[in-house]
């Protein structure tokens, strides 16, 4: 199965970090099948301007509709032909921005499942809102947040989904195991984890993890996991164990 993703910016270069470890394996083994467009290619006047003041004014830029439409519409066209089902083939699109739905590992799954997925990176204060009801009306539109921060742009946040969606095609990441035992996987946070040497800076490792009993350290991770999530993000937990995980009364 491989993922065609489709980037649209006017900083294509940030998206050369792409190219790297493992999605840049993942490319060349042919499981993704990365485009990026330069949204300035689309803008045709002298100065290939992509942005303009905005109505009602306010301070900084808007980026124009007219780039956006052509530069989205050439990626429209790469799903030509048609499938076998005779279908147009289109991209779900993500929009990143601050006022999106909060991108999560669920959406992170639920796009992973997708044949094609496009991005569009806003820069200055945001894309000409008619763009949104254009795309709307010729594919799937999600805009989406990394979080309650602001960025000055959509590339870091295409960069960090990118490698959150394409680590989770088959193939793509070698030890499948490590998916699973994952902060967010099933909702937990992860367990501390150590390596030699056993002793380090006067810091011993749990004695429980230098011994053989597996079932003992899986309990031990799995309390770990629980206090951890409860005292970072208790948000994580159903109201019952979170309480009870952080007086530690709950029987486990
Ligand atoms: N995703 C996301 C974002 C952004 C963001 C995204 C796109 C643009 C375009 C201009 N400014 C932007 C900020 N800020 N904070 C986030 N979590």
């Amino acid at each position: 199965r491989s993922l065609r993703l489709d980037v649209v910016s006017i900083f294509p270069e940030y998206l050369a970090p792409l190219d790297l470890s493992l999605i840049g394996k993942a490319r060349r083994d042919g499981l993704i099948d990365l485009h990026v467009h330069d949204l300035r290619d689309f803008a045709h006047d002298r100065h290939r301007t992509v942005d303009d003041s905005p109505y009602g004014g306010g301070a900084g830029m808007v980026m124009k509709p007219g780039p956006w439409s052509e530069a989205l519409g050439h990626v429209l066209a790469q799903g030509s032909p048609p499938a076998e089902d005779h279908q147009p083939r289109v991209p779900t699109l993500i929009i990143p921005g601050p006022g999106g739905e909060p991108f999560t590992q669920q959406i992170a799954r639920e796009l992973s499942e997708e044949p094609w997925l496009a991005f569009a990176c806003g820069r200055y204060e945001g894309i000409d809102e008619r763009v949104y009801e254009w795309a709307g009306e010729r594919m799937p539109v999600r805009v989406l947040s990394l979080g309650d921060y602001v960025l000055n742009g959509g590339e870091v946040a295409v960069l960090a989904m990118v490698e959150a969606v394409a680590r989770l095609l088959p193939g793509v990441i070698g030890n499948v195991e490590s998916l699973v035992e994952e902060s967010h996987e099933d909702g937990l946070l992860e367990y501390p984890v150590y390596t030699k040497p056993a002793e380090w800076d006067g810091r011993a490792v749990p004695d429980v993890l230098l011994g053989g009993n597996h079932r003992a350290i899986a309990a031990w991770r799995r309390e770990q996991r629980i206090q951890r999530t409860a005292q970072r993000r208790p948000d994580l937990l159903p109201p019952t164990a979170a309480t009870s995980a952080l007086s530690g009364l709950e029987e486990r």
